[in-house]
């Protein structure tokens, strides 16, 4: 069997200073997205046959030439974003067939440096019989719930409070069921599954697999990019 992918890569990149889509910002010469593109590739042993990349409108035809060099054998699509990630996924979802996929993963651009055995361990979770999964770490803060008025309401307990991560790895029929209904401030495709009542698996996740937000977040990249390079 094979796996599909979906790269939500459509987003303004606001809190990063929305200069351009932060998916095509670059870190040591290339792109966000290529990166990411090139993080699933690097996974061999998930077989990926089908990439879907949603994009910004206007740059489908573009992002598409650009991609092709990295995707090997895979069917690469670049389908337009949507308003919110949530839609972004959906029009992605709608140009995968499934017939022989086992697997779709759902990847944020914005994680472009996603080891390759995280990645397995998302698929073989899934090939070892759970719906949907997720990538996981432990948090090291202390994590409080706030009112509006920014008071403190309570201290849940940090040893069940874990920072989620992609790519999360779906039964591609769950996947389709839970982006069918509305997304109602979803953040990510399992929360959409959990409404369903769909028992959520983790794998464990990999401090590489940070997302980029903030400026900082590419001062790290670099970093991490240059002792990859260095090894
Ligand atoms: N309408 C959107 C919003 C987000 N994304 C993608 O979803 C991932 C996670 O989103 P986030 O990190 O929030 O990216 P942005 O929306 O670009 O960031 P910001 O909220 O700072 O504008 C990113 O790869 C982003 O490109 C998307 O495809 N379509
Ligand atoms: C999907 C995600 O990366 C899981 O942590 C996260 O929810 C995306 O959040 P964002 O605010 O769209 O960056």
């Amino acid at each position: 069997m094979s796996t599909a992918a979906i790269i939500p890569a459509a987003g303004l990149g606001l809190r990063l200073g929305g200069e351009a889509p932060k998916a095509f910002r670059e870190v040591g010469g290339d792109s966000l997205l290529v990166h990411a593109v090139r993080g699933l590739l690097a996974a061999s042993a998930i077989d990926l046959r089908c990439l879907v990349v949603a994009v910004p409108a206007g740059t489908e035809q573009d992002m598409h030439a650009r991609l092709e060099p990295f995707v090997g054998s895979a069917e690469l699509h670049c389908v337009a974003g949507g308003k919110e990630r949530t839609d972004s996924v959906r029009n992605a979802l709608e140009v995968i067939d499934a017939p022989g996929i086992d697997c779709v993963l759902v990847h944020d651009a914005a994680r472009p440096f996603v080891p390759p055995d995280m990645i397995e361990r998302v698929v073989f979770a899934i090939r070892a019989g759970a719906s949907a999964v997720v990538p996981v770490l432990p948090v090291t803060d202390t994590i409080k719930r706030v009112d509006a008025d920014g008071k403190v309401v309570d201290t849940p307990e940090r040893s069940s409070l874990v920072a989620v991560q992609t790519p999360q790895g779906f039964e591609p029929g769950l996947l389709r069921k839970a982006h069918s209904g509305p997304a109602d401030g979803a953040t990510d495709d399992a929360m959409l599954c959990e409404r369903l009542g769909v028992t959520v698996q983790t794998v464990l996740g990999s401090e590489d697999a940070f997302k980029i937000t903030r400026p900082r977040d590419l001062l790290l990249a670099e970093a991490l990019l240059n002792e990859r390079q260095a090894r």
